[in-house]
């Protein structure tokens, strides 16, 4: 694997920019416009900075991996790429349009993953000519320190796509831990219900934000609360996750709370709006 395209440059494909520059692999990072791009990049240069405080990189090591990254709105620059990461926007439809155009460009070998959350990789497959090419590589957030990624096999995915892609897992220093192909998959089916519910809590008024967060990092020993960690997410990719656990399952229990709909029309999205259930710098 030499050259990857990661599609979208938000809060995952710029982590997952980050990450395979780190390890030496040569990247286009791609999105609608220069400004999103541009923000990916100052987010990446960011952390950089911040490991070279720390002793953890040097200013050499920092230009050298930057020097692997390109970023790019043209779709020409994705043709020559053995690899496609998809971190765009939680959205099947997106996804579709973006498979279906990826997959008239890209030469025939490259592998086409996408980092959906909870969308199905057969469904987003189905829109190329290349089924047995695509894969599920589902990133954690923030990529730089999680170590999981879901690996997801489609109906047709095929042994040299899954094997590559376990491959590629590892040598960025992440553990694979390979999931048949459910809304949801293994993580989000239980995190973001669980988010859900966190925000139903506070709706019902049975405890302040600040204390139901403190409640599970004391209680369930989690790293940060429910709420905080759904302002991390985005409160838009929690309830595009719901959506998709309740539309697919039609089970109840998977309705999505009415406020986590209202924050979502009222862009308090979290960390990247600079709002959510808590407040931000940007
Ligand atoms: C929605 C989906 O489809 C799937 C998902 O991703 S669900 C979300 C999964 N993620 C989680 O559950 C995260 C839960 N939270 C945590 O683990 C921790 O709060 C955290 C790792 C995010 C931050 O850790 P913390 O101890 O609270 O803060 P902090 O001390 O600032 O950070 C710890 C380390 O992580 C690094 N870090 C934190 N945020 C980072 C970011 N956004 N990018 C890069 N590095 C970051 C820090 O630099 C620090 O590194 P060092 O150890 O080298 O010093
Ligand atoms: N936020 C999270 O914690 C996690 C998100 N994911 C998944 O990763 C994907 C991206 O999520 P985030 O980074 O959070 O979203 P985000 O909203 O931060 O970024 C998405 C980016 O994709 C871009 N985009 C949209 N359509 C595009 C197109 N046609 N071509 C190129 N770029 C396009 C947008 O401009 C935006 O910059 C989603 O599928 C999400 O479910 C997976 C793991 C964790």
């Amino acid at each position: 694997m030499n050259k990857i395209c990661v599609i979208g440059a938000g809060t995952m494909g710029a982590g997952i920019a980050q990450v395979l520059i780190q390890k030496g692999y040569r990247v286009i990072l791609r999105d609608l416009s220069q400004e999103f791009i541009d923000k990916g990049i100052k987010g990446i240069t960011k952390n950089f900075d911040k490991s070279i405080q720390k002793g953890k990189m040097t200013e050499a090591e920092k230009e050298i991996s930057l020097g692997l990254l390109k970023g790019s709105t043209a779709l020409e620059d994705v043709a020559d790429c053995d690899l496609v990461i998809e971190a765009a926007t939680e959205n099947m439809e997106i996804k579709k349009k973006i498979f279906a155009e990826i997959d008239s460009i890209c030469k025939p070998e490259a592998i086409l993953a996408t980092n959906t959350s909870s969308l199905s990789i057969t469904e987003v497959a189905a829109a190329t000519n290349r089924p047995h090419k695509v894969i599920g590589m589902h990133f954690f957030n923030p990529v730089p320190v999680m170590k999981l990624v879901e690996v997801i096999k489609g109906v047709a995915t095929d042994e040299g796509t899954r094997t590559a892609i376990i491959d590629l897992t590892k040598a960025v220093d992440k553990t694979p831990v390979e999931v048949e192909e459910a809304p949801g998959f293994v993580v989000n089916r239980i995190l973001i219900p669980m988010i859900n519910e966190a925000v139903g809590i506070l709706a019902d008024g049975v405890a302040t934000a600040e204390d139901i967060d403190e409640a599970m990092k004391l209680g369930a020993n989690h790293p940060i609360g429910p709420l905080a960690l759904a302002d991390l997410i985005g409160n838009d990719v929690c309830l595009a996750i719901m959506e998709v656990l309740y539309t697919e399952f039609g089970d109840s229990k998977y309705r999505p709370h009415p406020l986590l709909r209202k924050m979502v029309r009222g862009k308090l999205l979290g960390r990247k709006t600079g709002k959510g259930f808590f407040n931000y710098n940007v």
